[in-house]
């Protein structure tokens, strides 16, 4: 019994000077915030209402990088500096995903998001036209018009309600369009509620950020046990089901039609395109396609719900604002109409509307932090190795709130966007480099139609009675409070 205990004893002794020097030599450069020798930043972490705020001031204080560290789990290197952060971002040693991807992999596969090495530079390539074609986009500013209209009744229904959460409607609006735009699928989740595909796409979410906040869940032999195994099977199993349905029907139309209705390939949706790439000879298995389809349905619709979700908060808080982006719909429209045709074009000149939408996406940018796992060495030109394995967080959120890059950075000003003095890599919603956002054009389209048609037909006050948001890191910036605003019809 007593070697037992004194076996344990000594194997924990072990475990934990191990930890201590791995924690403590290994990155020994990367300056730590003062922390406990046991639990490391546990305490300093803690409330994850303030994390945000928290490691905010940290990068501030240590110069824009730091090693936080909570046991078990290996040091989390986090970067704000923008100089720091414009060398990894463009640093061919640092294009692989940090391991929390790993858990969205089950259903995204080597998609976009998730994917890596020279199957993900090869997929970049042939889905980067996709994006970029101006005949598609202006054709999906058709929908994001048609879909903005319901989104118009839907918010007539708030007006006499003292105050609503606006994030559900934008979830909704932006699966709607997300569905419509990748597969042509028309999906009514506005008007009918959630369809179940739509429900599981929700869960999968949901799913992967409680295995990658939990440090049980992250383990395969312990999640295998869980509730959220069986769900995601389930969800994964309708997911499949769904899409094959498409994908055939899909197949037969496109064979039995030698020449495309929509000859200059203009009225494509994503699934469309990347099933001619096939047809082209294109290297895209079945699989590939499919995973791509899952990758925009995950990446395309919380993003820009959050985005958007924001921006109406903030536009509620700010008349002054709101009547500069009116002013610009009249300038552009010649009148104020609330119903004008709306084309790619004018979402083009809308530029001061542009800069509204560029500050609330730095005081709230929809994915706060990401990262990235190092394939070799990177020396800083600091003299500071960050050595091969290790995983880094851009504190996108951090950068986005440093008064070196943003006098009084807590005000929501959207003229700084209007002059040309934006320091590189120090806005970066979208992230840089050769992973930033594929989809940025796409969203930016999408929110300005939205946001330009809301103001015209509401004018947006804050909630009543007025509150502060709860932010929190999750895979997207989430208030826990939701975001609530108040609405007066335009007359
Ligand atoms: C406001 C809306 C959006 C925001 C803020 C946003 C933000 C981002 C960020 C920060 C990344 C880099 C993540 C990382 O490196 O881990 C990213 C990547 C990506 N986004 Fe977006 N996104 C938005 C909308 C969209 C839309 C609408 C789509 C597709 C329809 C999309 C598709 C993707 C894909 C496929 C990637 C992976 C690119 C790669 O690694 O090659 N995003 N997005």
């Amino acid at each position: 019994m007593l070697v037992t205990a004194t076996l344990i004893c000594t194997i924990v002794t072990l475990l934990l000077i191990y930890l201590i020097l791995r924690n403590n030599l290994h990155l020994k450069d990367i300056p730590k915030p003062e922390a406990n020798l046991f639990w490391g930043h546990l305490t300093t972490l803690a409330d994850r209402s303030a994390q945000l705020k928290k490691v905010a001031e940290l990068t501030q204080k240590y110069g824009g990088l730091i090693r936080l560290y909570i046991p078990p789990k290996r040091p989390a290197v986090l970067v704000a500096d923008k100089d720091i952060l414009q060398n990894i971002l463009n640093n061919e040693n640092a294009l692989e995903k940090s391991q929390d991807y790993q858990y969205l992999k089950v259903w995204l596969g080597e998609g976009l998001i998730t994917g890596g090495g020279v199957q993900w530079r090869n997929r970049r390539r042939m889905l980067t036209p996709c994006f970029g074609r101006m005949s598609t986009l202006k054709h999906f500013v058709q929908i994001f018009e048609k879909l903005g209209d319901v989104l118009v009744e839907k918010f007539n229904e708030q007006l006499d309600n003292p105050s609503f959460d606006v994030f559900p409607h934008m979830k909704l609006f932006t699966l709607d369009v997300i569905c419509e735009t990748s597969m042509g699928i028309i999906t009514n989740c506005q008007r009918d509620g959630n369809t179940s595909y739509c429900q599981s796409i929700e869960e999968m979410t949901r799913i992967a950020i409680r295995r990658m906040l939990s440090p049980l869940k992250r383990f395969d032999a312990f999640y295998q046990f869980t509730n959220d195994y069986q769900k995601q099977k389930e969800a994964l199993k309708e997911i499949d089901a769904f899409y094959e349905n498409i994908i055939s029907n899909k197949k037969r139309t496109m064979s039995s039609k030698s020449v495309e209705e929509d000859e200059d390939g203009s009225k494509q949706n994503f699934l469309d395109q990347l099933l001619r790439h096939q047809e082209n000879g294109e290297a895209l298995s079945d699989k590939d396609i499919q995973e791509e389809i899952n990758t925009f349905m995950f990446g395309g619709h919380d993003t820009t719900a959050t985005g958007l979700s924001f921006i109406l908060y903030s536009l509620a808080r700010h008349p002054n604002v709101q009547e500069k982006v009116l002013e610009e719909q009249e300038t552009i429209f010649g009148s104020l109409e609330k119903d004008p045709e709306v084309t790619y074009a004018h979402l083009q000149d809308m530029k001061y509307l542009d800069a509204v939408i560029n500050e609330a996406l730095r005081l709230y940018p929809p994915i706060p932090v990401f990262g990235r796992k190092l394939t070799d060495d990177i020396k800083l030109e600091n003299g500071v190795v960050l050595p091969k394995t290790l995983s880094i967080g851009f504190t996108v959120y951090s950068v986005h709130h440093n008064p070196e890059y943003f006098p009084d950075p807590e005000k929501f000003l959207p003229e700084r966007f209007l002059k040309d003095d934006i320091m590189p890599y120090t806005h970066l919603p979208f992230s840089a480099g050769p992973r930033s956002c594929i989809g940025k054009k796409f969203a930016m389209l999408q929110i300005k139609s939205c946001i330009s048609k809301i103001s015209r037909h509401f004018k947006l006050l804050p909630s009543i009675p007025d509150y502060e948001l709860k932010l929190m890191p999750e895979i997207t910036l989430v208030s826990k409070n939701g975001m609530r605003i108040s609405l007066e019809k335009r007359t």
